[in-house]
Order: C-alpha cells, then structure tokens, then sequence
C-alpha cells in the first residue's frame, strides 16, 4: 500500500513544541484541522486572503487560535484514525483531548467553519453515522446527514440557490442539512434527489408532502449551507474551487471577534 503523504496525517505526538507558525504581523491566526482531507487547500485559500495558519493535529495547537477551519475528507476517520495510524496506540481523538478542546473553543466563541466532512463534524447531530456511531465537535444546532447525495461516484458540481452568483459548488460524498434550530440559518440549498441510503433519514425529517412539486423522482430542495453566530459551514468545498468568498465571510466573522 502506498504511503500516504506526510501532509495529510498527523506526524507529531501530544506534547511535541507547537508548530513555528510564521509571525503573523496582526494577521488573523487560523487553526487548521490536519488529520485528514482538505487541508492544503483551505491553507492555500485563507494565505491568498491575508490569514496566517496553524495545522492543529493535538490538543495543545489549539489555544490562542482566532478561528478553525473543519476541512473536508472523511468524519470518521478524523475521529479516530490518527492515533492507530501515527502513535499506534488504541486512543480515540476524543481520549487524547484534541476533540474535547475543540468543541471548547468552538463553545467559548472561537469562530469555526467546516466543508463537507468539517460540516458532519461541527453538527449537533448526524444521522447516517458509521455503525457503532462518530465522535462530532458539535456547536451547530442542526442535524445533517452523512452521503446525502450517495457515494463517491455521485460526487457533481451544482449551482446553488439562494447564494447569488455563487459558481458552481462542489459536493464529494456530501451530506446535507435536514433540520436546523431557530438560530441556525440557511445560506444556500440545491435541489436533489436523496441517494438510497439517505432515504429513510430524509423520510422521518421530511415528510413526502413536503417534496418539490412535480417531481417525480424525489427530489427535494436541501439546505447546503449554514451560518449560526460563529459558526459556518457548507456541505461542499469552496476550497475546491476558486470561489472565494465563504473564506472570506469566515474571515470577516474572525475580525468582527478580534475587534470585540
Ligand atoms: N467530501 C467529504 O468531506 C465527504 C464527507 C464524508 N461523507 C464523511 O462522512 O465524512
């Protein structure tokens, strides 16, 4: 089996000295998740915007950021892969406290936004979980559900609605949003049908009666994107792409903290 590359797993243990991010000369400091997925992507997007980075793999990277980026790749192996892969030991990343410190930066107010698999972990709730269920950070009062679009080969890219002149988003095995709280409030959705396996998640959220007239086929209007206070997140990946401007909203909620 090919060796995964260096940047995509965590390669140092809890206790190491953090990272020696570049100063950040007033820049925004940005916690990056590094354990899986999307990660060079969101650093290329947030330095083309001015933002200075910090990939977090263990707790300790975690304090003094101003904002953290969920990347996409795959929730459930950020949950629990890094330690069987790199210490090799059989501790979750709950046990190790990189979750727990997570989800109390992003309960103190630290703003936070998640793509795709970073959107499965910032929900309250999941459905569609891997059996035996998922470790989640949490802070988005919503429930979303995993592979709502169906498998990797279902992956697409679709306009948005209710975004205006937004290019065409990216989903990869994506999830959507099925139910939200008073406060969470959606940006943008698209139009689909819900893949097989979705299907009864989607049913007990969402009554038939509330089907897109006329379609024959099941197809819903899902919500995709959502922001609730400090919180953003989208089902697909604007890091994908050269749509720039969710970056840029994260960062503009970033400042608008720091001048606090
Ligand atoms: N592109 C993605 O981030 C896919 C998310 C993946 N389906 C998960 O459950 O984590």
């Amino acid at each position: 089996m090919a060796e995964a590359a260096p940047h995509r797993i965590a390669g140092r243990r809890p206790g190491d000295a953090p990272h020696d991010e570049k100063a950040t000369d007033g820049k925004p400091l940005i916690g990056v998740l590094a354990l899986q997925g999307s990660v060079e992507e969101h650093i290329d997007v947030l330095h083309k915007l001015g933002a200075a980075t910090r990939e977090i793999r263990v707790k300790e990277e975690v304090a003094g950021v101003d904002g953290l980026i969920f990347p996409g790749g795959e929730s459930t192996a950020m949950a629990t892969f890094h330690h069987w892969l790199i210490y090799a030991q059989a501790i979750m990343t709950e046990g190790d406290g990189l979750f727990p410190a997570l989800r109390e930066a992003v309960g103190n107010g630290v703003p936070a936004y998640g793509t795709c698999a970073g959107l499965i972990l910032l929900a309250d709730d999941c459905v569609g979980q891997k059996a035996g269920g998922q470790a989640l950070v949490g802070g988005l009062d919503c429930t979303v559900c995993r592979n709502y679009f169906g498998a990797q080969v279902s992956s697409f890219e679709l306009p948005l609605e209710g975004f205006p002149d937004a290019a065409p988003a990216v989903f990869i095995r994506a999830p959507a949003i099925l139910k939200r709280g008073p406060t969470c409030e959606a940006l943008a959705s698209v139009t689909s049908a819900p893949s097989r396996d979705a299907a009864p998640h989607v049913e007990a959220f969402e009554p038939a009666k509330k089907k897109r007239k006329g379609s024959s086929s099941g197809e819903r209007e899902v919500c995709v994107a959502a922001r609730q206070g400090h919180i953003l997140a989208t089902s697909f990946h604007p890091e994908l792409t050269s749509d720039s401007r969710w970056h840029a909203m994260f960062l503009d909620m970033v400042r608008e903290r720091k001048k606090e």
